[in-house]
């Protein structure tokens, strides 16, 4: 039978997460997980883990990672979309000049396993994202250093990349898609809102580029009170 990779069930089995050692109870680190020492992970999210991350953590730091831009270049047949109507949701794109803001995540002790089994099932398993090592920038400024954080980044090489697009051709895809988790609108508007809110000093042309678009699609999304009381107060024209 042809193999369907848009189908979750037949997608080819993710890469293992390296944090998800299959470590046995007698092993140090199965040991350590026993006893919940396992060291702290911090994971980062650019997408909608910033507005969902879905697991426990013990703190977490708005921050950047440098070298890569976000993309609205991964198709979604589970969470934001379906097999007939793929919707599109971010990955990662090398580009040695730019930054990409987000959330860093501190998971402790048990919160490592139980985070990180979830993670492989959301991106891995449902989502086709891979995993990789990124040194992350918080915001604040009393860290010096950067954090060693894991990141979750769909590469072109796997089945759901879509690549490409113009900002209006996505902003149309994301109009007519919904998945499981709900409509892909309110994955790029939420995305948005955390932008502006908590990253205000950040620039990030391709999000916004496609939010305006969508607006110009649909209006009825961004009236205000006041903007619909002044557009009541315009003069009808005389149908003549
Ligand atoms: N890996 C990125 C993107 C994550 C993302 O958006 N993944 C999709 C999987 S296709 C997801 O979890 N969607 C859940 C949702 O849309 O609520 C991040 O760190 O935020």
């Amino acid at each position: 039978m042809k193999r369907d990779p848009q189908r979750p069930e037949e997608r080819p089995e993710p890469p293992p997460c390296p944090l998800l050692s299959s470590s046995s109870p007698s092993s140090p680190s199965g040991q350590a997980e026993g006893a919940g020492l396992t060291a702290p992970v911090w994971i980062f999210g650019y997408g909608s883990l910033v507005w969902r991350p879905g697991f426990e953590f013990t703190s977490r730091k708005v921050g950047f990672i440098r070298g890569y831009s976000r993309r609205f270049w991964q198709g979604d047949t589970f969470h934001r979309g379906s097999e007939k109507m793929p919707g599109r949701v971010v990955t990662l794109l090398e580009d040695c000049g730019a930054c990409t803001w987000g959330v860093a995540y501190e998971v402790r002790g048990e919160q490592v396993a139980a985070s990180l089994q979830y993670l492989n099932v959301r991106e891995a398993v449902l989502g086709g994202y891979d995993t990789k090592f990124v040194e992350f920038h918080p915001q604040e400024k009393d860290v010096e250093e950067p954090i060693l954080a894991l990141v979750y980044i769909a590469t072109p090489q796997n089945p759901s990349y879509l690549g490409p697009a113009s900002e209006e051709d996505i902003a149309a895809q994301i109009i007519v898609s919904s998945g499981c988790a709900g409509h892909n609108i309110e994955y790029l508007l939420r995305l948005a809102d955390f932008m502006r809110y908590f990253c205000p000093q950040a620039e990030d042309k391709h999000l916004f580029s496609i939010e305006e678009a969508l607006i110009s699609i649909l209006p009825c999304l961004y009236y205000t009170e006041e903007s619909l009381e002044e557009t009541a107060s315009v003069p009808q024209k005389s149908k003549g």
